[in-house]
């Protein structure tokens, strides 16, 4: 079956230094939505956001997302890789006010114990991601087999969408897992409504594969931000994988005054080589008008 797939770029694979500007980017090009990870490193891969844990994810990356307040909401997915989500519910509504985000959280079987307590009031938790006017899907690992979703998607407070991890969750870079693709495939057929994303390893030369099997959302990080040009993030530009590609972006983008090596227009403020001796400061001021005095150093008897 032919689906053309929505794009999301995962804002895990952009620049943490400038991003807004590279959100901006993204939706510049046509992205659909934007994906955010928030990771508590216990669903996911060991990674770096694992040594921080909830800390992490709460200070760092989830409060940064602040800066694109000023996008339109619509765009924005959150994706919780966190044991407990119900606590994010209220603060992602909070932050994102009339947010019409999705939430997804991934299934994770291998935790037992720890995740019994969501995983017994999932339709609770579905609710009231609704009753905050966002969107709740789920994501299962790689080893999590399909048949576990299906009481979520078959259920009278249903998900919305299914997100099939193709990538064991973690960190960006990592090696696309054919074998996921026959999930894909058994929920398109079993379920031709519903929304199924694919996430991990997606580029020009797996985003066919998934596209065919009937996944209609591809997220995708390091093939779009890792791109010289990324391809063309538009839907009516993407029915197959032979993607036309965008124009280098035009003008200067976002930052604090500072060039980046790669930047087409030059930022105002010129690099400088700090450790010259001449080198000036980056903060200019007007010289300084202290009088000459005279010190005495040592201490002196009183
Ligand atoms: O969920 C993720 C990591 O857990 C990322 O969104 C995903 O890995 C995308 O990165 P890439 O396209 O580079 O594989």
């Amino acid at each position: 079956m032919g689906v053309t797939p929505k794009i999301a770029p995962s804002m895990l694979s952009s620049d943490f230094a400038n991003l807004a500007s590279e959100a901006k980017r993204m939706l510049d090009f046509g992205a659909d939505w934007l994906h955010m990870d928030i990771m508590d490193g216990y669903v996911s891969l060991l990674s770096w956001t694992s040594l921080l844990k909830d800390f992490a994810s709460l200070s760092f990356y989830f409060f940064s997302t602040s800066c694109f307040s000023h996008f339109h909401s619509r765009c924005f997915r959150f994706y919780f890789s966190c044991l407990s989500i119900q606590r994010w519910v209220l603060i992602v509504f909070f932050v994102f006010v009339l947010l019409t985000a999705i939430l997804l959280w991934r299934h994770a079987t291998n935790l037992q114990d720890t995740v019994l307590p969501f995983a017994e009031n999932w339709q609770e938790l579905i609710q009231k991601i609704k009753s905050k006017a966002m969107r709740p899907g789920v994501a299962l690992k790689p080893g999590t087999p399909i048949e576990e979703v299906y009481p979520l998607v078959y259920s009278e407070n249903p998900v919305e969408m299914v997100l099939v991890m193709t990538v064991e969750p973690g960190f960006g870079g990592q090696k696309f897992m054919p074998e996921m693709v026959d999930k894909v495939r058994v929920l398109r057929k079993k379920y031709p409504a519903l929304d199924i994303e694919v996430d991990g390893g997606l580029g020009p030369s797996t985003i066919e594969m998934a596209a065919s099997a009937g996944a209609n959302c591809i997220v995708a990080g390091s093939s779009i931000f890792g791109a010289a040009e990324p391809e063309s993030t538009k839907s009516s530009e993407r029915i197959n994988p032979s993607l036309p590609s965008f124009p280098p972006p035009t003008g200067a983008p976002f930052n604090f005054g500072f060039s980046k090596v790669n930047d087409v227009v030059p930022a105002p403020v010129p690099i400088l080589a700090f450790n010259n001796l001449g080198a000036t400061s980056i903060f200019p001021h007007p010289p300084l008008e202290v009088p000459p005095h005279g010190f005495t150093f040592g201490a002196g008897q009183t």
